[in-house]
């Protein structure tokens, strides 16, 4: 029975149950060592309520595994602990209400306010997934609103027991394993419930998702909006076969240019095969491939069965620049502060970057200009040599 002024792990003494997760009560608590205010949460065990020494292991492994990331848009966990009534999580007091809460009281969100929820969603998954740590349960359930105005991602590789169907990705609904990519798709299904109040496929995530980028139609004549370009992107980010997802980072990419206003960079084409070299070996050697950084959307073909949304080959003409408080509107009770401007710190992506169609009309180049330097002095060194020869022979003439 847990009951406040417990001790955890002869250090964190409880002090007030502060929520209700699937695990049980999540409790305040001091950290006693520190001098901390922590949250203390107990692990939901598998349905039932007993878990296999084997499944006990792989969620303290996890949760261990996700002690390892620092992210300001993660909820930080500071220790876990094996306890006679199952594994506790010592984690990063966050003052907040989850986005499923949230979105339960208020409803949908605008694609303004659900692309910046989203860039900093993505930003947390992304850090995440360059050290190699899989969060298998994004879904609205484990994503906190601080009361602050910050988003967090919490749970991470601790959820998959109980990650709910609809947000589940199509392979890991067949039993396959959780990836980066399902990470993705999941990440998509919680923007669009975010944006539309549904799941994309359904409360079990089998649904055929007809309504899928339904207003996600390419309007080649008028600049993308917010809207179009979101819809797209959750188009790519929901397809069925993971390869056709975009990277988290890419995700990243896309989002943070949508909400500030861009375009996103379209995908480069999936790479081709190469011809073995003598770098083959030691690339091959390399323990995790980078993720791909590149902002996603347009120029890959549709995926192949859930989204119905026609994705353009040619990129949609760039939105025009707009301050994003300007146009934000935020939903009551719940601010998000901009994400970093360029997010060119962690991974290397700078979404602050020129390289969008809109800034495609480059000035002259040096080398240009040279060349035409060049071109006027030979004009001029062949009319000299010209005038030399009239004035040579009109000299032997003479
Ligand atoms: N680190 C935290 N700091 C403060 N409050 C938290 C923290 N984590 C969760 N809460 C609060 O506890 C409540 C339940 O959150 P939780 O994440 O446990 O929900 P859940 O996902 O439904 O449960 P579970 O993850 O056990 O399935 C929410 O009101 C949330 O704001």
């Amino acid at each position: 029975m847990t009951t406040e002024g417990r001790l955890l792990g002869d250090r964190y003494r409880l002090s007030q149950p502060i929520g209700r997760g699937r695990g049980g009560f999540i409790w305040l608590a001091q950290d006693q060592h520190v001098h901390r205010t922590v949250a203390a949460k107990p692990v939901a065990l598998p349905k039932g309520g007993t878990a296999t020494d084997t499944q006990l292991e792989v969620a303290v492994q996890r949760a261990r595994d996700a002690a390892r990331l620092k992210h300001q848009c993660a909820v930080t966990v500071y220790d876990v602990l094996v306890e006679s009534d199952g594994i506790w999580l010592i984690m990063e007091y966050v003052p907040s209400r989850t986005m499923a809460d949230f979105l339960a009281g208020h409803g949908k969100l605008s694609a303004q306010d659900t692309v910046v929820l989203g860039a900093q969603l993505a930003a947390a998954l992304s850090a995440a997934a360059e050290l190699g740590i899989t969060h298998r349960a994004v879904e609205p359930a484990n994503v906190l609103l601080a009361d602050d105005g910050g988003v967090q991602v919490t749970d991470f590789g601790i959820g998959a027991l109980h990650h709910d169907p609809a947000f589940r990705a199509p392979e890991v609904i067949a039993g396959g394993a959780a990836t980066s990519a399902a990470d993705v798709f999941s990440l998509g299904a919680t923007l669009y419930f975010a944006l539309h109040g549904v799941t994309p496929f359904g409360p079990l995530g089998t649904d055929p998702g007809s309504d899928l980028g339904g207003n996600a139609q390419p309007d080649t004549a008028t600049p993308a909006d917010t809207a179009t370009l979101l819809s797209r992107l959750l188009g790519d980010m929901l397809a069925t076969n993971p390869p056709q997802r975009p990277s988290m980072s890419g995700c990243w990419g896309a989002l943070t240019a949508i909400a500030e206003g861009r375009q996103p960079s379209p995908r480069p084409a999936p790479p081709q095969p190469q011809p073995p070299s003598n770098g083959a070996e030691s690339a091959a050697a390399t323990p995790a491939a980078p993720q791909q950084v590149t902002p996603p959307v347009a120029a890959t073909p549709p995926a192949q069965s859930h989204p119905t949304a026609p994705i353009p080959t040619q990129p949609a003409p760039p939105a025009p620049a707009q301050p994003m408080a300007a146009t934000s509107q935020h939903a009551p009770g719940w601010h998000q502060p901009m994400p970093p401007a360029g997010f060119n710190g962690m991974n290397g992506i700078n979404t602050a970057s020129t390289d969008h169609p809109g800034n495609v009309a480059q000035p002259a180049t040096p080398l240009s200009q040279n060349r035409a330097a060049i071109r006027v002095l030979l004009v001029i060194a062949v009319l000299a040599a010209a005038m030399v020869g009239i004035l040579f022979t009109e000299f032997l003439l003479v």
